[in-house]
């Protein structure tokens, strides 16, 4: 290989949610769940393969920092995979096995922050490795899944279902598209970053407390999980929104109710995304109808759900319930039109200023790419920012 790869590869957010491992070292689910792809052009990982005899060793940097892949089992894993399927495709003996890889990469929102970066960065890594070594093929969100669970999700665009599989060694759990984002293109994703400084426990840490503590668990992954699954896809084909709106609100608290079952209780919302849980069904109630509604993952940040031809009017409101002291275009991000919004169609009480840090609107999105853009230069050094 004597070019730079380079892809993005998008954040993904579940409606029917991930939690518990029914194996840690493979990471295999408890339960199926459900997600949207996001769009990559307001959020992504980037990232840029080069490998080959002339590169030293093994080595990967994450937005400036190196990592160390010894000490991290997942990153390694995915390299051991990636070198398995190199042998298979091109031969036991394939020099390219053997290659040292260098990767870098970036994700243009922020790391470990409860914004699944995880999901785009191993998803994104797996990609290009493969397109680097010209590896295509179904295995790609079996890899991602060893390097973060919720990563396979991130490998397919628009509406994906991943499996959990009862094979114990994992051959069947596995991501498939139920549909693209052109099924429904008028869905719109708003992301409210919620101002909080405190320390939250992984969502690996958390969820393996849960296995051990909750009995709450074990009902919602032998009863919930199945009949939500099964309805929300319905929803998705449908074009339901009621339906797909109240199955992913109901399956959001039904997690967070998971969370404070584990002994000792895991919390993750804090009283803003209470106060955003609020408004959401007020305003429902409001309209009289389900136009907006929320999930929460492992963290106080709000995914919000809602139809473009809704989003203007559900804008207003909500910039006048949780106002900014900042300027307009760095408080309201993405696909959005700036303030002031005049209209305050059901003029709810402001809270107090700077509970969110920013909003950022968004988009379902059709899944990793390719792109020309690199973070390395052909000699494998990495290029310097302007
Ligand atoms: N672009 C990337 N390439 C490779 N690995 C990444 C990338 N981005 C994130 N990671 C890995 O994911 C870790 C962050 O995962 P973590 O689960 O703590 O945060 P998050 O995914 O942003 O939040 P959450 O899982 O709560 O949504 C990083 O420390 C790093 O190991
Ligand atoms: C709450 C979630 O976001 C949990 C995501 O968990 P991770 O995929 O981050 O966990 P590991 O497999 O241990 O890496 C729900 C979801 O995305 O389905």
């Amino acid at each position: 290989m004597d070019k730079v790869v380079t892809c993005v590869a998008p954040v993904n957010i579940a409606t029917i949610k991930y939690w518990g491992k029914r194996d840690e070292h493979l990471i295999l689910p408890l339960n199926d769940s459900v997600s949207l792809t996001l769009d990559c052009d307001q959020m992504h990982a980037k990232t840029s393969v080069i490998a080959g005899p002339f590169i030293d060793e093994d080595s990967v940097w994450l937005n400036g920092q190196i990592m160390s892949i010894e000490t991290n089992e997942r990153l390694k894993k995915c390299f051991h995979l990636i070198r398995n399927l190199i042998k298979i495709r091109k031969g036991e003996n394939s020099q390219e096995s053997k290659w040292n890889i260098r990767v870098c990469s970036e994700n243009n929102f922020p790391t470990a922050a409860g914004l699944a970066s995880s999901a785009a960065g191993y998803a994104c890594l797996v990609y290009t490795l493969a397109n680097a070594f010209g590896l295509l093929d179904e295995d790609l969100p079996s890899i991602a899944r060893q390097g973060s669970g919720s990563a396979c999700r991130s490998i397919y665009g628009g509406f994906v279902h991943w499996k959990a599989g009862i094979d114990e060694l994992g051959s069947d759990s596995t991501a498939i598209q139920i549909a693209a984002d052109t099924h429904w293109p008028e869905m719109r994703i708003i992301i409210l970053v919620v101002n909080d400084s405190q320390k939250k426990t992984s969502s690996t840490v958390g969820m393996k407390q849960a296995v051990e503590t909750s009995e709450l668990l074990k009902y919602r992954v032998q009863k919930c999980v199945p009949e939500r699954t099964k309805g929300i896809i319905q929803a998705i084909t449908d074009k339901n929104f009621e339906k797909f709106a109240e199955i992913t609100m109901r399956d959001s608290n039904q997690f967070h109710a998971v969370c404070l079952d584990t002994y000792p209780p895991c919390v993750y919302l804090n009283q803003v995304s209470h106060d955003i849980i609020s408004f959401v069904h007020d305003y429902n109630k409001a309209v009289g109808k389900i136009k907006v509604s929320y999930t929460f993952d492992a963290g106080p940040n709000a995914f919000l759900f809602i139809q473009q031809n809704d989003l203007n009017l559900f804008m207003s409101e909500l910039v006048n319930v949780f106002p900014s002291e900042q300027p307009n275009s760095s408080y309201l991000r993405g696909i959005v039109s700036t303030l002031p919004y005049e209209v305050k169609p059901f003029g709810f009480k402001p809270k107090d200023k700077d509970l969110l840090k920013y909003i950022m609107v968004t988009k379902l999105g059709s899944g990793p790419r390719c792109v020309n853009d690199h973070l390395l230069n052909d000699d494998g050094t990495l290029k310097s920012k302007q």
